[in-house]
């Protein structure tokens, strides 16, 4: 059953605003005007504004009050990410508003009622059905206070913030021009994907432009510096010119594997997609033959959207068979590096290239010489332990993701290894972003920064 929401009939009289007070609020988005307004039904709302009167419709954001997710950063709704980055627009743009509506709690049932809604959600019941459930409206807002406080600030004509087209709709039969309006786009997360699919299915709401994601692939980074996605994956999505990244999953202790294969390191369940992320972002991910040889990995981009990069694996002595799904399956192009003299089966997949390297030339620098000729400049060197260090220790790599798993092995198949008879016993430091996947701890080494 659909149910679209029944925006309640505004009263004959309409609400008139009155500027009761004006300070300014320094912000970490910057320094805001702060205008208090209080409304003919007593109700106290505020606007922040950014630069002056000239220069076109700005950027406005007509923000309905949420105590849980503006004060207490809840998950189980996107507000409070959708005024951050509201802010965050604004303060690059040094120009805009952002009209904070109290009394729209719960889309206008008010706190309290909010809670019991959440209550029936915990059951199972839907955002718009626990609202009806509860014998109210649902969505019981009014936008007339926001548009006198608009029009108060002498602003006709807005380019609006928003995924709700029934706000677009209210402000426009109240006389403000909505020229542009475009959703903030923040990503989605576990804990609010039923409430945000919710919303699109059954109220209209549309993201406005590209989700952060998407963007991310177009090489686009939102303007949204607090958004998970942008800080971990902006520098990637960004990057023009060739990159490394290199990844190793280990044991606290430093292993990959024990010695039997088996059991090998416990998979993350929610590893929030991260390494499939970091392939989609990619134009070739790198794996030394060990890592198919024990995980058979087609190393595929499956779990988020994204296309599936080059895939390359080193492979001097030919020990791939010929059945491993990264030859068989041909999602993207699979280049097989042999050392001159392999033998490797006549019959391979058209997506198969096998691409032979004088005996001796398959480092890490002809490696990546390599595929900079084919114009894989994007490169992710996954795994294994041998293969990633291999690269580390010859300096090529721009970014190491080192993933520890809270378990000990004890002894097993060696993780990041420097090789002491090659170099000097090094202490590598970097600049270091930690964050933590599931049970695991990812730390993030920056190895453009020089220290
Ligand atoms: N009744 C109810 N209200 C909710 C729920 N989750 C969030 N809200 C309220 O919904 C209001 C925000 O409305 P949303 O529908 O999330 O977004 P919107 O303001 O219509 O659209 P955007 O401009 O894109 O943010 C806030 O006042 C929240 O308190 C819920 O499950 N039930
Ligand atoms: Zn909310």
């Amino acid at each position: 059953m659909s149910v679209h929401p029944t925006q309640t009939e505004p009263p004959s009289a309409p609400v008139g605003v009155e500027r009761v007070a004006e300070t300014v609020l320094p912000t970490k988005y910057g320094v805001f005007r702060m205008l208090g307004y209080r409304d003919s039904g007593g109700t106290e709302h505020v606007a922040l504004v950014r630069g002056d009167d000239g220069g076109g419709a700005p950027l406005v954001r007509v923000h309905s009050e949420c105590l849980t997710g503006d004060a207490f950063g809840s998950w189980r709704c996107d507000c409070g990410e959708q005024l951050d980055a509201a802010l965050a627009a604004i303060s690059v743009e040094e120009r805009g508003v952002v009209v904070y509506v109290r009394g729209h709690e719960g889309r206008g049932i008010g706190l309290l009622a909010k809670l019991k809604a959440y209550a029936l959600q915990d059951q199972g019941v839907d955002t718009v059905d626990a609202n009806t459930e509860l014998g109210l409206p649902v969505d019981a807002r009014r936008y007339d206070q926001a548009a006198g406080i608009l029009r108060d600030l002498g602003i006709g004509a807005i380019r609006l913030l928003s995924g709700n087209p029934a706000k677009e709709e209210a402000l426009e039969a109240l006389g403000i021009a909505v020229v542009e309006r475009r959703g903030l786009g923040v990503s989605e997360r576990t804990e609010n994907a039923r409430y945000l699919r919710t919303k699109r299915a059954r109220m209209r709401h549309d993201p406005g432009g590209p989700d952060v994601w998407t963007s991310l692939l177009d090489g686009v980074v939102p303007e949204l510096p607090e958004d998970d996605l942008v800080r971990r994956y902006g520098y990637l999505a960004a990057a023009s010119g060739p990159i490394v990244v290199g990844h190793a999953r280990q044991s606290l202790d430093g292993f990959v594997a024990p010695r039997s294969h088996s059991p090998a390191l416990p998979q993350e369940p929610s590893d929030e997609g991260h390494v499939q992320r970091l392939r989609a972002l990619v134009d070739a991910v790198l794996v030394g033959v060990s890592t198919v040889l024990a995980e058979d990995d087609p190393l595929l981009v499956d779990e988020v959207p994204g296309d599936t990069p080059v895939r390359v694996v080193l492979d001097a002595t030919g020990m791939l068979p010929p059945d491993s799904r990264v030859l068989t399956d041909d999602a993207a192009p699979t280049l097989w590096l042999v050392a001159q003299d392999v033998d490797v089966p006549s019959t391979l997949a058209a997506s198969v290239e096998v691409v032979r390297l004088p005996a001796g030339a398959l480092d890490p620098t002809n490696v990546l010489d390599l595929l900079r000729q084919r114009d894989l400049d994007r490169v992710l060197v996954e795994g294994g332990g041998a293969t990633v260090s291999g690269f580390l220790e010859a300096g090529l790599l721009h970014r190491l993701y080192c993933t520890t798993v809270p378990v000990l092995i004890g002894d097993g198949i060696p993780g990041l290894r420097f090789s002491g008879a090659h170099a000097p016993v090094q202490i590598r430091t970097a600049p270091v972003r930690r964050f933590v996947l599931g049970h695991d701890t990812c730390s993030e080494f920056d190895f453009t920064v020089s220290q």
